[in-house]
């Protein structure tokens, strides 16, 4: 039956995602202030990324600035000429030398400027691939409890997003805003020296335009804080409805009305908002533009004037006017450029942020401990930004060779635990130790881990198994083979059309998907490659069929002999020979023994057994 909403869905219409007025608030007033503290940071990182293009870049536009100069004075020269008695040709043949002298001045200009451009085209890209670096190491490094941070996230996505894209904007504004600052220099230069109350005078024609861009980008960047959450929302909604992984279940579903619904409800807000920026935007620069204009009209009927009181010759006042519009032209540049760096600046400040929110790259340690005996004392663990712990005061000790399972129902903190004890949370409360150490790099090395849903790399079938420790060195593919063999992954590689280097990935041409079975047992194989002496697995078997399921007992039981072992599992009947079983009831170890005691204490587990023993004799 199809009907209204269930009135419970209304809590999506007061979504945390909603127009965030309180950061639209948040941002910067002047420009001017904010300059220095916004460039400093891009002409760092395009010193880093291409020093020799920026030493370039610099001395060039200096260059081309002189030139400019040059040639402004050398058109007095020309003007003067041209303007005194005698017969036209005279005066042109007069003229002449100073024209060459023009002529060479903006020649060897234009030359300069095609140099720059040369040069600047090698600093973006640069800067750009010195960023991504920098952002995806950072990500990459981060302790994994900040990926359950929404915070976090929205500043790695905006960084990603926009700090990236505007960085790169931001280096060709630098380049830009030099340029014009140095043409300014030139042409208010020559004008300074040709009359010193033209300069004045010309600032009425610029500051009006300059304060438009500058509240336009204001308005830009307050919009943007103001519907970041929003936006983010909008873009995982339109993944619903147009990537792959989801499209079969919502059609399932019929999911599609759903979706849409979402669509809209994001949408709608999103709109207005852009609306409300943009209006706001073209009556700014609609006053910016006016004042401008009478700006200009008026450094013009002072020009005039001075011309009529005989103060300024009228050759000087013709290299004014020519002066007047370079420099009206190099300050709209520069007033722009910098508008643009503040509001780009802004975003790479989310950049920056998110390198600090990210913290110093983990040293990478040199020390590899062996876990040994594991322990856990009185430990504790809330995700971020949760009400509820995960987990609470559980004590236990996994000594070396053991195996020991980890079971529960769903939501139990099984996983959870697996995570702490292979290192990659922290505990919130109490501590754990591994052997000698405290600390969780020092093991990393000497754990692997199957996960519960393991990634789908799009990669060959080798990258995806060599992944497990992708730096080890495996003549002949031996340890390959051997891990393919364990965990019934060679069977699913034996059908490939190009065997380990088919490419798994519906998403490139050629690419093949594998079905969610044979998915988990290259899962499995990269784990076993991995091969190190804590084995941690979560799940790994739910996906399996029948024979593949023995198979990888099989060779757990194998891998057992030499290893640590922690086995998270509803299959109760695969946990009977763990030396320690653990039983999770709501974050808290409810039972602990070997089966034999927990069947005989009477508790939950043994109920859980035998409920599972009925169900499968009545399959
Ligand atoms: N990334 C996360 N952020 C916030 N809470 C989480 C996160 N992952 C799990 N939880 C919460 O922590 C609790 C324990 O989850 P955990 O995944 O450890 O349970 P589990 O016993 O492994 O469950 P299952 O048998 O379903 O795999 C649950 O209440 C869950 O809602």
């Amino acid at each position: 039956m199809t009907g209204d909403p269930d009135p419970r869905d209304d809590a999506l219409n007061v979504p945390y995602w909603q127009i965030d007025e309180a950061a639209g608030k948040n941002v910067p007033r002047r420009v001017i202030r904010t300059l220095p503290k916004v460039t400093s940071p891009v002409v760092k990182m395009i010193w880093q990324a291409a020093p020799r293009s920026a030493a370039a870049v610099a001395v060039l536009q200096v260059t081309s600035g002189l030139c400019a100069a040059f040639g402004l004075f050398a058109t007095t020269g020309v003007l003067t000429e041209l303007l005194a008695g005698g017969p036209t040709a005279d005066r042109v043949v007069a003229a002449l030398p100073a024209l060459l002298l023009v002529a060479a001045a903006y020649g060897l200009r234009g030359a300069m400027d095609i140099g720059v451009a040369h040069a600047h085209a090698r600093i973006t890209p640069a800067v750009r691939r010195l960023a991504e670096e920098r952002l995806y190491t950072a990500s990459l490094e981060v302790e994994l409890s900040a990926f359950d941070d929404a915070g976090f996230y929205d500043k790695m996505h905006r960084a990603r997003d926009r700090g990236l894209f505007y960085l790169e904007r931001s280096t060709d504004n630098l380049v830009e805003l030099i340029g014009s600052v140095l043409g300014i220099l030139a042409a208010a230069s020559s004008l300074a020296v040709l009359h010193p109350i033209l300069l004045p005078v010309l600032l009425l024609a610029v500051l009006p335009d300059g304060w438009a861009v500058q509240r336009s980008a204001l308005l830009a960047y307050a919009s943007m804080a103001r519907a970041v959450t929003l936006d983010r929302r909008v873009q995982m909604v339109a993944e619903l409805a147009t990537e792959r992984e989801p499209a079969a279940e919502i059609r399932a579903c019929q999911a599609e009305p759903f979706v849409l619904r979402e669509y809209r409800i994001v949408a709608d807000p999103l709109r207005d908002e852009d609306i409300r920026r943009g209006v706001a935007q073209a009556r700014v620069r609609g006053i910016g533009r006016a004042l401008a204009g009478g700006g200009l009209a008026i450094t013009y009927v002072v020009l005039g004037l001075l011309v009529h009181a005989g103060w300024v010759e009228l050759a000087i006042a013709g290299t004014a006017v020519i002066a007047i519009r370079a420099t009206t032209t190099a300050l709209n540049r520069l007033v722009l450029a910098s508008n643009q760096l503040v509001e780009q600046g802004m975003y790479v400040g989310d950049y920056l942020a998110f390198l600090d929110a990210a913290g110093e790259p983990r040293a990478s340690t040199t020390t590899s401990a062996d876990p040994k005996r594991v322990q856990l004392q009185h430990v504790g663990f809330t995700y971020p930004e949760s009400a509820q712990p995960a987990l609470r005061d559980v004590t236990l000790t996994v000594e070396p060779g053991q195996t020991i399972a980890l079971v529960g129902e769903n939501g139990s903190g099984k996983t959870t635990l697996a995570k702490l004890i292979a290192g990659l949370y922290r505990p919130t409360h109490g501590s754990i130790r591994w052997g000698g150490t405290d600390d969780p790099a020092a093991i990393r090395d000497r754990v692997m881990m199957v996960l519960q849903d393991p990634i789908r790399w799009p990669h060959t079938a080798r990258a995806n198994v060599r992944v497990g420790r992708h730096d080890r060195v495996d003549h002949g593919d031996l340890a390959l083979s051997s891990a393919a063999v364990q965990s019934g992954a060679d069977e699913v590689v034996d059908r490939l059309p190009k065997s380990w280097e088919t490419l798994l990935s519906k998403q490139f041409r050629g690419g093949l998907e594998l079905s969610g079975g044979q998915w988990q047992r290259l899962a499995v194989a990269r784990g076993l490659y991995r091969d190190a002496p804590l084995l941690i697995w979560d799940e790994p078997t739910a996906p399996l069929d029948a024979k593949a399921e023995a198979a990888v007992y099989e060779s757990l039981r194998t891998l057992a002999e030499d290893r640590t072992v922690v086995l998270i599992t509803h299959r109760l009947a695969s946990v009977r020979h763990a030396d320690r079983i653990y039983l999770l009831h709501e974050g808290e170890l409810a039972e602990q023994g070997t089966h034999d005691e927990l069947i005989a204490l009477g508790g939950r587990y043994a109920e859980l057994h035998d409920l599972q023993a009925r169900m499968y004799a009545d399959a």
